[in-house]
């Protein structure tokens, strides 16, 4: 088909038609969930510059309320929904099962159940903590999912209600994320260095802290493809929560001791995997795509001045 301005003009009023012409407008109007979250936030700036963003929180849209939720998609009529929303407090969820399962399991499915109606995509993030922890290695995609704690078992019912409503979903397991939105572990640990001079961190729980910049192109990636299912998308390497401090404090040059400690000397509320690091298999068989190492996402965090040039490159 020929695409001219009579063409566009003619197709106007009905934009799936409109998208099926130009493939690569075959998505126009994202909404985002959580939107005022750490990873929320992040997609928001980035995919503003390519799309019609809308970015939904609390305030806007309670994931919980299903007949709200399915009402207020319909009449947005996004053509992906990015679902960021979650209660992500891991011991709180353990606290308050209900409400984790209500936001983490159902919350998502009202959100799929509303993709499965007007026909959008839908990318859906989930957890590291739905494995175990008994393995050694890296996990990939298709190792048995075996949550500990609630916040895990929630996230993983989530999946599946998503996986088992959709075609055209992305499921995006990530983990240890931070930014440059809201608190997070880095901000911490900065925090504490300036009120103590010893501190202790966990040691026997290994990870793969992400940063949400990286995260946020993974999507944008993955989203300008066809190539649905499930992905691992966490940055490259491995540590613990003790090395992880100890490099805050290297690149920063914050003098501060730190001890490491066993889970057993922390204690919990919530039962964390001792090892948790993904392996993003999917990612770099389908798209041949290779996050970087997460010393070097740390020191791009830690150096960046202003949100302003943070997509420049
Ligand atoms: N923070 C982390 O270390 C990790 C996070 N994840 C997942 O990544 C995703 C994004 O996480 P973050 O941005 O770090 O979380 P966040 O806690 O910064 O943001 C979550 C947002 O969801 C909103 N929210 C909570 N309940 C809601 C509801 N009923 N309706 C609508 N919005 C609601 C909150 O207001 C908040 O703005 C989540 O799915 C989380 O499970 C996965 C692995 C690690």
């Amino acid at each position: 088909m020929e695409i001219t301005a009579n063409t566009i003009k003619k197709y106007m009023k009905n934009k799936y038609l409109l998208t099926a012409i130009f493939e690569e407008v075959r998505i126009v109007r994202v909404l985002i969930t959580g939107g005022k979250g750490q990873l929320g936030i992040e997609l928001k700036y980035l995919l503003e510059n390519y799309y019609e963003v809308y970015a939904w929180d609390l305030e806007e849209l309670d994931i919980t309320q299903r007949e709200k939720t399915i009402n207020e998609i319909r009449s947005l009529d996004p053509d992906l929904v990015i679902n960021c929303a979650a209660y992500t407090d891991v011991d709180g969820c353990e606290e308050n099962a209900d409400l984790a399962y209500k936001i983490n399991a159902y919350g998502a499915r009202n959100i799929a159940v509303a993709c499965q109606e007007i026909g959008s995509i839908m990318v859906h993030i989930s957890t590291d903590f739905v494995f175990d922890g008994n393995n050694d290695n890296p996990y990939i995609e298709s190792d048995q999912a075996n949550p500990l704690n609630i916040y895990g078992k929630s996230k993983l019912i989530g999946e599946e209600f998503v996986s088992n409503l959709l075609d055209k979903y992305f499921i995006i397991r990530t983990a240890w994320l931070y930014g440059a939105h809201g608190d997070n572990f880095i901000h911490t640990m900065l925090r504490l260095a300036n009120k103590k001079d010893l501190l202790t961190v966990v040691d026997d729980q290994i990870g793969s802290p992400t940063y949400t910049k990286d995260l946020a192109l993974v999507i944008k990636k993955l989203i300008a493809t066809k190539l649905y299912g499930l992905y691992h998308a966490s940055n490259n390497g491995q540590c613990s929560w003790y090395e992880f401090a100890k490099k805050i404090f290297e690149y920063t040059n914050t003098n501060v001791k730190v001890k490491p400690v066993t889970s057993k000397e922390f204690i919990r509320t919530a039962t964390r995997p001792a090892y948790s690091v993904l392996k993003n298999y999917s990612l770099e068989e389908n798209l041949n795509y290779k996050m970087r190492d997460w010393q070097e996402a740390l020191k791009d965090y830690l150096n960046s001045k202003n949100e302003g040039d943070r997509y420049e490159n």
